[in-house]
């Protein structure tokens, strides 16, 4: 009954809206050129049906050219959206003052998926304390020292996929159900790699994947939340997300078995992540030098700190859950995407194989990651910036004006009425997309064959205004106090990951087409009759000789 009420409160609460919609003053936001104001709806259900170019930015990004403005209008009193990927105005949106934060109503679903208090959805000074005590262990030297860590789960996906291969090889075949998901396993080495590098303890997903006893039950609570937030993109899941946070609460009221399930894994997860802190704790009283882990180090930074400054065990668990979040689909996704082009591309393929047989041996024997600077390994490096460019598996981030204000824009925007304009008025409550895709395929910054894939643009610097930036003058990390924590624990773990397998394995291209699937990170996917299943499945030879 109660399901009743809601439902017929949420339809009157629309057709109020439609009316205010009908009978309010124009603003200038409405000069601004976007899709229709219908169309958020019917396009974000595009996104879900996803064809090959399926993001909803993409498709503006075609419609509207080099539009680095676009103005959207969100359902139910969210207001009005701008689409942003011009880098003055991007530089206003992240710099370190704090005029924007995250829209409440992301806080909002954030909370539900993630639970309260980690550093991704906290902001200002509670951001700032967990900041301090988090930082230290992701900067560039002490993740220099996770390479051994990372190798050792390369090694055992090398391992693994041999034996795939091997396998594939003897039966001759070659035909779909002989590819690898190779998203699959790569999410479950994710895990492993994180839990080696960030929590120095062995969770054995790949060995699982193999038929192996579980090691931790780590591994498969965070799966089982990692899966259940994957199936989280409905089409009511894509609505709520331009939606305000009021709705949000009202929405998650109704019963909801997403939400259940959710929840249920959440409680496991912080359940085990309080024991792994427990243990950890007990560890470095006893004296433990030796572990050179991320969390160890936040561990021993807090202990280290002044009591003001230092974080509860509640608070330090929280933050346990916001690392596997932030670093398990996206690295899965981003070096699945790094496989899938190289499959696609031979010749390429080919190259930068050749390029890391020749620093193979160096490697082995300093196991030092300086090999991978573009001094090194010139094109090995270039093609990881260009994956990144290409395929920005976060695409975009949400911020909200917290005062009125204006963005200045590096090129002059046209106005629906033809006039043009270098500044607009972002009124507070404005909520900003960064436009992650379109900045990174812009003309004006990558040239005109920004969509095409070219590591070898990266030789020369970049000619347009770049946003700013944590790696290479891309967007992906976004910029400033909220920037990605874990961006130099990406990029080595992506190297060491990828150096093994070109090194040791030929990809060969899908025997269907791969979509770019829209989820909270942008996944590989494929049709399966009538349905889209999240999977890249390529098929693996071992390299000869
Ligand atoms: C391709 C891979 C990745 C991309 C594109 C990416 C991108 C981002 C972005 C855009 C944010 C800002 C989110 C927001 O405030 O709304 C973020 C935050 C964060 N990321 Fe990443 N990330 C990646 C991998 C990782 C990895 C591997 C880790 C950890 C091992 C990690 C840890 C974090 C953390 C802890 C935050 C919160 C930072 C804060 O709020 O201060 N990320 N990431």
């Amino acid at each position: 009954m109660s399901s009743f009420y809601i439902l017929t409160g949420l339809v009157a609460a629309f057709l109020g809206h439609l009316a205010y919609r009908r009978l309010r003053r124009p603003s200038f936001f409405d000069l601004i050129p976007g899709p229709p104001s219908s169309s958020i709806l019917a396009g974000n259900l595009l996104e879900l049906s996803t064809s090959g170019a399926g993001s909803l930015p993409l498709i503006w990004r075609q419609q509207f050219h080099e539009n680095t403005v676009l103005r959207i209008k969100g359902p139910f009193f969210s207001g009005d959206g701008l689409f942003i990927s011009d880098p003055t105005a991007l530089w206003k949106v992240y710099d370190t003052n704090n005029s924007f934060a995250r829209p409440p109503s992301m806080t909002a679903i954030g909370e539900k998926l993630v639970g309260k208090g980690g550093i991704i959805l906290s902001e200002g000074e509670a951001h700032h304390r967990i900041k301090r005590i988090m930082q230290p262990a992701f900067n560039a030297g002490p993740v220099r020292n996770l390479l051994p860590h990372f190798r050792h789960g390369a090694l055992a996906l090398v391992d693994a996929w041999g034996n795939l291969a091997d396998a594939q090889a003897e039966s001759g075949k070659k035909d779909a159900k002989a590819a690898i998901d190779v998203f699959d396993w790569l999410g479950a080495s994710a895990l492993d790699m994180i839990g080696l590098a960030a929590f120095g303890m062995t969770l054995g997903a790949v060995g699982r994947m193999q038929g192996a006893e579980s090691v931790s039950n780590l591994a498969d609570v965070y799966k089982t939340l990692l899966d259940t937030m994957g199936a989280e993109e409905s089409a009511v899941s894509i609505f709520i997300r331009y939606s305000p946070s009021w709705l949000i609460d009202i929405l998650t009221l109704i019963p909801n078995k997403l939400m259940q399930a959710v929840t249920k894994s959440l409680d496991s997860a912080n359940e085990a992540a309080r024991a792994l802190v427990q243990d950890r704790v007990e560890a470095i009283k006893n004296g433990d030098t030796l572990s050179n882990d991320a969390l160890t180090l936040m561990l021993k930074a807090n202990l280290n700190e002044d009591t003001k400054w230092r974080l509860t065990e509640s608070e330090m668990t929280a933050q346990i859950t916001s690392i596997f979040f932030a670093g398990h689909g996206t690295s899965a996704a981003f070096i699945s995407w790094a496989l899938y082009q190289l499959a696609m591309q031979p010749e390429l393929q080919d190259r930068v194989r050749e390029e890391i047989l020749a620093n193979a041996q160096q490697y082995d024997a300093e196991q030092d990651s300086n090999i991978f600077s573009s001094k090194s390994m010139p094109l090995f490096d270039a093609f990881i910036k260009e994956v990144m460019r290409f395929y920005p598996v976060v695409h975009f981030n949400e911020k909200m004006a917290t005062s009125d204000t204006v963005l200045n824009l590096s090129r002059p925007l046209v106005l629906k009425d033809g006039s043009t304009v270098s500044e607009i008025p972002c009124p507070k409550g404005t909520v900003i997309y960064a436009d992650i895709i379109s900045y990174n395929f812009s003309k004006a910054i990558f040239g005109p064959n920004a969509d095409e894939f070219v590591p070898e643009r990266w030789y020369t610097p970049t000619q347009g205004k770049l946003a700013p930036s944590v790696y290479a003058g891309l967007f992906n990390f976004i910029a400033g106090p909220k920037a990605c924590l874990g961006w130099r624990f990406l990029i080595l773990e992506s190297q060491v990951m990828l150096f093994e397998l070109i090194r040791n394995f030929v990809f060969h291209p899908p025997q269907c087409d791969v979509l770019k699937r829209m989820q909270l990170v942008m996944v590989p996917a494929v049709m399966k009759g009538e349905e889209l299943s999240v999977e890249m499945p390529l098929f693996v030879e071992r390299v000869q000789g």
